[in-house]
């Protein structure tokens, strides 16, 4: 057994780890990064990259058949499931040489391709190796979680994990969960022209506010996809290509394919936390506000952490560990400014606090603003105006906003920066955005925030009448 000594020995080649290994390494930390799978973990591999590239293939899919109102004739796209993989497949391939081997050998990393578990409260054995670090990061991640539904297992059903070897398209799609996963997949079947199921114990898109996320559901039923809710998956029959699910509703659902998306469950089996005491919740590692865990030496981010999961908290999480590690700086991670998009079309954006969670914590402090999209000529020229801006408001600076409409995920860029730098709505009505933009939508809204102040105020007139008065 070779053993290594080294500064940071991060777990996980996925969105977390490879930040961490790529920051510390190139601030000249000695570096060992353990993969025991594929370099880019799930992001790259079973997650964000090949959804959108599918979402991509079904928008394309979408345009054809509604040309017709911009004065060009519809057609019935010819999809070719597999070709669409393969699309995928390839742009996979094109984003895979930034999260390589070779590249992050490059940067002066160890990279070993093997799984790793504690053998000590300061080492980790993996393969071969013995490895003793001043700090470990525990980037895992996190796997689709299978419920135990009776008859499921006897199926060959879906996960993301899976769903991108699937080379027939799927002729009834049913789909048990309609969180992120589950929406955004149906909509790209369904544009690909399978029928599609979505089978949701609550609410879909539930971790969203209500008001904004009815814009999207709305609109993904005019579009075709069926939406039963309340409907929570009891029990599993058939075999492929004809499949049951029945609901404790009572409801029976009929399909030829099943995808499971019903959440996540955090990476920790086989690491052996018990033996470098290192504490798990039911959602995944224990950790402080500084990502530390129960015990010092040893961080978790990510997904493993068992909070927010999505890429670009992976990514904030290794910037506020490696303030800590490398620099021995105080480093908390916070989730107010974190911002995240459900790309379905229209797409959903929220950053801060929703109108719920800001009347909760503000009180009559809350102003909240709106602005439809049905006001923006870029939008209106589109096509594309179904959808609402919200900005929750407290004496001037906004608290939280939430965004669904067309790229409702890059509208909520500007908020994030807003929101993570306590700006003011004046900042945001100082700007001057490009005519005729979707992004004028939200100086729109901090202009619907000042505008009674302006237009409606007694005080504004009578002083206007009083210079006017007096102006040569
Ligand atoms: C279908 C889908 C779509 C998504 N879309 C988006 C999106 O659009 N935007 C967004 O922000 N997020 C999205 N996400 C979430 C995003 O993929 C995750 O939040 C992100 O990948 C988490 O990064 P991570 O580093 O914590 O874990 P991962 O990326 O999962 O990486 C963990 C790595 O650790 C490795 N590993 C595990 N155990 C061990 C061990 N013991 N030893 C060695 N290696 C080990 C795994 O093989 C894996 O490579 C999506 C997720 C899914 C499933
Ligand atoms: N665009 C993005 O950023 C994006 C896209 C996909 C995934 N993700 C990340 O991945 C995470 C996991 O996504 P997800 O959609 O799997 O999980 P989720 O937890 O967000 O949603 C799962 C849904 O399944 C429902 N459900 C649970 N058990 C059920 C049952 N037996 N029958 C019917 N419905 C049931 C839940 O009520 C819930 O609405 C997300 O929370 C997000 O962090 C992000």
């Amino acid at each position: 057994m070779e053993k290594i000594k080294t500064d940071v020995l991060v777990i996980g080649a996925g969105s977390g780890g490879l930040s961490v290994a790529a920051g510390a390494s190139q601030m000249g930390a000695s570096v060992v990064l353990l993969e025991a799978h594929k370099m880019g973990g799930d992001c790259l591999n079973y997650g964000c990259v090949p959804s959108k590239a599918l979402i991509a293939s079904g928008k394309v899919a979408y345009a054809m058949s509604h040309a017709d109102r911009y004065g060009i004739a519809s057609v019935t796209p010819q999809v070719d499931y597999a070709a669409a993989k393969d699309h995928v497949a390839d742009v996979i391939s094109q984003i895979e040489p930034m999260d390589s081997q070779d590249r992050f050998e490059g940067m002066g990393v160890r990279v070993i391709r093997e799984h790793g578990r504690f053998v000590s409260p300061t080492e980790v054995e993996a393969g071969a190796y013995r490895i003793t670090a001043r700090r470990v990061v525990i980037a895992t991640g996190s796997s689709p979680f299978v419920p135990p539904i009776p008859g499921l297992e006897k199926l060959p059903y879906i996960t993301n994990e899976t769903l991108w070897e699937l080379r027939e398209k799927p002729e009834h799609l049913l789909v048990i969960g309609g969180g992120p996963i589950g929406m955004e997949m149906a909509q790209a079947h369904l544009r690909l022209g399978s029928k599609v199921t979505v089978i949701e114990g609550a609410v879909a898109l539930g971790k969203d506010d209500p008001e904004m996320a009815a814009i999207v559901i709305d609109a993904l039923r005019e579009e075709g996809l069926e939406i039963a809710e309340g409907s929570n998956a009891k029990e599993v029959r058939g075999t492929s290509g004809a499949i049951e699910v029945e609901t404790e509703d009572g409801r029976v659902f009929k399909g030829s394919h099943i995808l499971v998306a019903v959440g996540r469950k955090a990476n920790t089996a086989g690491l052996d936390l018990d033996t470098a005491g290192i504490k798990t919740t039911r959602s995944g590692i224990e950790v402080d506000d500084t990502l530390r865990t129960s015990n010092k030496r040893v961080y978790a981010i990510g997904d493993v952490a068992g909070g927010l999961q999505f890429t670009h908290v992976a990514g904030y999480h290794a910037g506020v560990i490696i303030r800590s590690m490398l620099f021995g700086l105080p480093s908390k991670a916070t989730t107010r400014h974190i911002p995240w998009a459900t790309y379905t079309q229209p797409e959903l954006a929220q950053v801060g606090l929703t109108e719920a969670q800001a009347k909760k914590e503000h009180g009559t402090k809350l102003e909240v603003v709106r602005f439809h999209f049905h006001h923006n000529d870029r939008a209106i020229a589109e096509r594309k105006t179904r959808g609402l801006i919200k900005v929750m408001v407290v004496k001037g600076r906004p608290v939280g906003a939430s965004i669904a409409g067309e790229q409702a995920g890059e509208l909520i860029n500007l908020w994030a920066l807003v929101i993570a730098n306590k700006m003011k709505m004046s900042q945001i009505a100082n700007m001057v955005a490009p005519y005729p933009t979707i992004g004028e939508l939200n100086k729109r809204a901090a202009g619907a925030y000042f505008s009674p102040r302006l237009f409606e105020s007694d005080t504004v007139k009578k002083v206007v009448g009083f210079v006017q008065k007096w102006l040569p």
